[in-house]
């Protein structure tokens, strides 16, 4: 079956949810603490993509739920996370935090199509899957998963999106809105990576390749304009602008898995005003920089574990 993947209301009147309906709120209840957040992707009728970070070795798939939409609310089957991430692995050299690999995947306990009375949930498309073929408008077989790469990664400064929750000015009503970014590639990326020696937590960090490896993608910063920045909390998704015509998100598809940054802009957790965005840590500085983990870089992983998910992987 061709996964439906990547069909969404564009149209201005949409509401926030149709424009987006593969993103989810996961909530881990953490005993004593609450609840804490992660957003993630619908990336097949049975799973959602997120970061591997918002886990800990501990938790249950008991104490996750999933939510679609304002209220559509999931049970979760199982927690994969990447076999190769390890946030402590650098521990002994004195670096606290480790992203490589920060991506899983949470397996629902029942398909997220099929809600009778609810609005359909369709997912985002993978790339070198047939759907973003498909996205892109190109001819199916004859185009290659290198060609999907070429198509979404290679110039500079690539337009993309990230969702974040947002309130809207007036009624005070919860939305989401598209933050666009720019994937610093090609010669923009040095600079970009460059950056991540100023997290708090790398001042340890001699070679920034320690802990900028192959697997990440890099956006913000402030040339040409100033790049929104991501929240602790955001982990999901940046989604691919079309190549051609910049202005609206083409449902390209999912490219990477946001997975942490320099500065957390939220720090007064105050949501962000959807119109303007402020709210945000005023004038982020321009060292404060994105990491995501690029989907290219992690397809064997991807395929296996949604090999029966019929999303015909190219
Ligand atoms: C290397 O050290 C830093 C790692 C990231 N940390 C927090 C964080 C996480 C965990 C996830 C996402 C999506 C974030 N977006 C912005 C910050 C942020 C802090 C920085 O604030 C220390």
């Amino acid at each position: 079956v061709l996964s439906m993947c990547g069909l969404a209301k564009e149209h201005t009147q949409a509401r926030d949810q149709e424009k987006n309906p593969w993103h989810v709120t996961i909530s881990i209840r953490r005993t004593g603490r609450g609840f804490e957040h992660c957003k993630g992707a619908l990336v097949s009728e049975y799973y959602v993509l997120t970061a591997a970070h918002c886990f800990t070795i501990v938790d249950r798939a008991e104490e996750i739920q999933v939510t679609l939409g304002e209220n559509q609310r999931f049970e979760v089957a199982a927690v994969r996370s990447h076999p190769l991430y390890q946030i402590g692995k650098l521990k002994d050299r004195g670096i606290p935090e480790f992203y490589d690999y920060d991506v899983a995947l949470v397996k629902l306990s029942k398909k997220s199509g099929l809600e009778p009375g609810q609005p359909i949930r369709w997912p985002i498309c993978l790339p070198c899957t047939a759907g973003t073929t498909r996205a892109l408008r190109k001819p199916h077989p004859q185009t290659t998963c290198r060609n999907h790469e070429e198509l979404l990664l290679t110039i500079g400064n690539v337009p993309s999106f990230f969702v974040t929750d947002c309130k809207h000015e007036d009624q005070q009503a919860k939305g989401l809105s598209r933050r666009t970014v720019k994937i610093r590639n090609s010669e923009k990326k040095i600079g970009c990576e460059a950056d991540a020696k100023k997290a708090s937590q790398y001042v340890n960090v001699t070679d920034v390749s320690q802990v900028v490896t192959e697997r990440f993608l890099c956006t913000g910063g402030a040339d040409p304009e100033v790049d929104p920045n991501t929240c602790k909390g955001e982990e999901q998704h940046l989604l691919l602008g079309h190549p051609r015509n910049h202005n609206r998100g083409c449902l390209c598809g999912l490219v990477g898995v946001i997975s942490w940054g320099v500065v957390d802009v939220c720090r007064n957790r105050k949501l962000p005003v959807c119109e303007t965005g402020r709210n945000r840590h005023e004038g982020s500085p321009a060292y404060a920089r994105d990491f995501h983990i690029n989907l290219f870089k992690i397809l064997p992983w991807l395929k296996e574990e949604l090999r029966d998910e019929g999303l015909d992987f190219l």
